[in-house]
């Protein structure tokens, strides 16, 4: 998808003719994707008028820079609408490929654009202000994640666990993004946490130097301190706030595992609880990425609830949610969420977690280990790895995925017969295909979402280009195996041989002259 600044806008210059006296409002999220909400307010809310719009920022207004903010403002205000658009994109969610695709055809039509200059808001100040004809609102959502927050999760049985457990120590990590305002009020503020469970608290442009990603690599800081400091929870959310990573001493939880959790342990959430509690909306479907593993589906089973398989990219779990068939659901990239917005939510993972351990420790102490030892022992375990490539040459990668395409369609039959019993048994490939999605809701179709060879043993790899890498290509290589009996390997034991065979298949090393992966998720 093309970025803001590349999307060429029409904008008019001082008043639009007909529109005397309209004062405008810019309705800007403070969650990530203001990209898709440019877009919305460009779309509907500028050009008409008619829908009362907000710009959430801080109220110390250091949660956007000030240069993002003017931007949005500055081409936000302007456009003229005879763009021809009318999509439904109420839902707050990532723009559907359908209207980015739109957008894209029209970029290609225009000619030139004309920006008007708008004075600098003062993004420090809570309340109404004006730019010129342009009405604009900042407001704190901090204040407003709170309530919905204490709507979801049970803050009264977080608050006295950690109260009576004093030695189940916290450490959130809110690496410089956008959560840390949050983190501080809900960690420290709302759930009584010393003020040295939270850490990298404070919003910085430049993330403090860092990378804020929340994975064992660039979460660094956090992984050691839990290590050093016998730190029972650990939890990172990433620069806009939308991903998350849960740790302990000793323990890591795959998102894969995350969501799989969570939705095992849904009923101790009182937003999943079907009790008729205000604002409860009981369990409906659960889903995943392709990639991400399959301990969910286990879950669904056992509950006897619907499973949605998707394509990577948050934006195909909408429309499910839309139609009240989804609930819970998370991707392999460390994206976990639910129903209650149409984003993934890395605090509201962090919440979930606590709220679930909370309610474990009524009946017998378990930290996270346990909750994870507890659910293998339940469900079996599914040992999942990412490996990636990154910034490899564009047309090997992509001369290697067309090759793997062939082998699962044409050349299916060599597939199938390939003889694999040197890397142990199970290995026989059973299936393969490039993974092909029908959205239940709307019937639009996406294709060549990734190639998938399936394993007798109930193995799975898989192989994508990635769609958010910058710089040549990025290969993802996913591997994933289930294990009903043994839970306690190391994850790099247990996908040894199935990496080797990975490799092997895929050719990967002579395709992209790379010998080792450059992240190991
Ligand atoms: O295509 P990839 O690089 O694997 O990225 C995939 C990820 O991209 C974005 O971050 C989307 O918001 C995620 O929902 C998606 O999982």
């Amino acid at each position: 998808m093309a970025s803001i600044q590349s999307i060429p806008t029409k904008v008019f210059e001082g008043q639009r003719p007909g529109t005397s006296g309209l004062r405008k409002r810019v309705k800007v999220f403070q969650q990530e994707h203001y990209t898709q909400n440019f877009i919305q307010a460009t779309l509907e809310a500028i050009p008409t008028g008619a829908k009362g719009a907000t710009l959430v920022v801080g109220g110390d207004g250091r949660y956007f820079s000030q240069e993002a903010v003017q931007m949005i403002i500055r081409v936000a205000a302007g456009p003229d609408n005879d763009f021809g658009i009318k999509y439904n994109m109420s839902n707050g969610g990532p723009a559907p490929e359908s209207v980015t695709e739109k957008i894209y055809e029209i970029t290609q039509k225009l000619t030139a654009y004309k920006e008007i200059a708008l004075p600098p808001a003062d993004l420090s100040t809570i309340g109404t202000q004006h730019l010129g004809n342009l009405e604009i609102e900042i407001v704190d959502p901090v204040a407003d994640y709170v309530i919905l927050l204490k709507k979801i999760f049970d803050f009264e049985l977080i608050r006295e666990f950690l109260r009576n457990t004093p030695d189940f120590t916290v450490l959130f990590d809110g690496m410089h993004g956008v959560t840390g305002p949050y983190g501080q009020q809900i960690f420290v503020n709302e759930l009584g946490l010393p003020q040295s469970s939270v850490m990298n608290c404070i919003p910085k442009p430049d993330f403090g130097g860092g990378h804020p990603d929340p994975n064992l690599t660039y979460a660094h800081e956090l992984v050691e301190r839990v290590e050093k400091e016998n730190i029972s929870f650990g939890a990172a959310s990433d620069g806009d706030g939308d991903r998350n990573m849960i740790i302990g001493k000793g323990a890591f939880v795959t998102p894969s595992d995350s969501v799989a959790i969570i939705a095992a342990h849904a009923d101790s959430i009182p937003y999943f609880r079907s009790t008729g509690l205000k604002g409860c909306t009981g369990l409906k479907g659960l889903a995943r990425s392709m990639p991400t593993s399959k301990a969910l589906d286990l879950v669904a089973a056992k509950k006897g609830l619907e499973l949605f398989e998707v394509p990577t990219g948050w934006k195909f779990f909408g429309n499910l949610m839309d139609a009240g068939r989804l609930s819970i659901c998370g991707e392999e990239s460390f994206g976990t969420g639910s129903d209650h917005i149409r984003e993934k939510d890395g605090v509201w993972a962090v919440v979930a977690w606590l709220n679930i351990i909370a309610a474990a420790n009524k009946t017998k102490r378990a930290g996270i280990n346990e909750i994870l030892q507890a659910h293998y022992q339940e469900y079996g375990r599914n040992y999942f790895s990412r490996y990636d490539y990154e910034e490899v040459d564009a047309q090997r990668a992509g001369e290697m995925v067309e090759r793997l395409r062939k082998l699962v369609s044409t050349d299916r039959d060599k597939l199938l017969s390939r003889d694999n019993s040197k890397y142990g048994p199970g290995f026989k490939i059973i299936d393969g295909d490039d993974f092909e999605y029908k959205d239940p809701i709307d019937s639009s179709v996406s294709k060549k979402q990734g190639v998938r060879i399936m394993f007798k043993d109930g193995s799975r790899l898989i192989i994508r280009l990635s769609g958010t890498g910058s710089q040549g290509a990025t290969v993802r290589l996913y591997v994933e195996k289930y294990d009903p009996d043994v839970h306690d390997k190391a994850t790099k034991d247990a996908l040894k041989p199935l990496i080797e065979l990975a490799l092997e298949l895929t050719e990967l090393k002579e395709y992209t002259g790379r010998d080792e992966p450059t992240v190991i998720t």
